[in-house]
């Protein structure tokens, strides 16, 4: 492990599938919302597919030199069936990181998707083939393949941090990061927001949403104007 910067981790704790499958169908905004909104990534990484993805997963990480993926190549032989590969390239928009071989290989061995703190390219070719892929945007210019870089250490993607084995929500909200000790109770909460703006949606149609708050704050806050 001395080897700073260029260097592998192959074991790490992945959370309980059944935990993991629990967020399929919860929206990325629920899931944020009760993690203090700490824990969604930037605006920017958002999805290049097309829209109605969601895709959940085990964070499988990779720190990448900016424009190279040799590091990656190396991730999707090592990834396991509904890892999610998390790729740091530092945010730089020089070079894209993957594109369509890259996808097509990651189906065939069960990955889920990819998630790229810089560009891809292909973009046509992974919106027709479906498969997950939210970057910073896209980029005909190819990826070197020199190194260096670290599989499954901390990362950072999008302003979030990352750890191999967390778990991945992603839909075209964006990217939300679960810490993978917390996941059982992230998922409890989560669901009960979700069921909760379904009643608020059922009140919004029956004339029953209680908006007094709104004025309530306003006139905590010194606001003039109120009647
Ligand atoms: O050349 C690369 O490494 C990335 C790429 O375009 C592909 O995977 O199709
Ligand atoms: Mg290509």
């Amino acid at each position: 492990m001395a080897n700073v910067g260029f260097r592998i981790v192959n074991h790490f704790e992945r959370v309980n599938q059944e935990i993991i499958d629990g967020f399929k169908g919860i929206a990325t905004p629920n899931i944020g919302d009760v993690m203090g909104r700490m824990f969604a990534m930037d605006y920017s990484i958002k999805t290049v597919n097309k829209p109605g993805i969601h895709v959940v997963g085990s964070a499988f990480t990779v720190r990448t030199h900016p424009s190279d993926n040799l590091m990656v190549h190396k991730a999707m032989d090592m990834a396991k069936p509904g890892d999610i590969i998390v790729i740091d390239a530092c945010g730089d928009m020089g070079n894209a990181i993957l594109g369509e071989l890259m996808c097509h290989y990651a189906k065939t061995k069960g990955i889920a998707g990819y998630i790229v703190d810089g560009p891809v390219r292909d973009l046509h070719a992974i919106a027709e083939m479906e498969f997950p892929v939210f970057a910073k945007g896209g980029s005909p210019r190819g990826p070197y393949k020199e190194g260096p870089g670290e599989i499954n250490t901390l990362i950072s993607c999008g302003n979030v941090p990352v750890r191999p084995g967390d778990v991945i929500v992603a839909d075209d909200d964006g990217v939300v990061v679960i810490p993978r000790e917390d996941a059982e109770n992230v998922l409890k909460k989560a669901k009960a927001i979700q069921e909760k703006e379904q009643e608020i949606i059922s009140a919004i149609y029956d004339g029953r949403w209680d908006r007094k708050w709104v004025d309530e704050t306003l006139r905590q806050k010194g606001c003039d104007g109120l009647d």
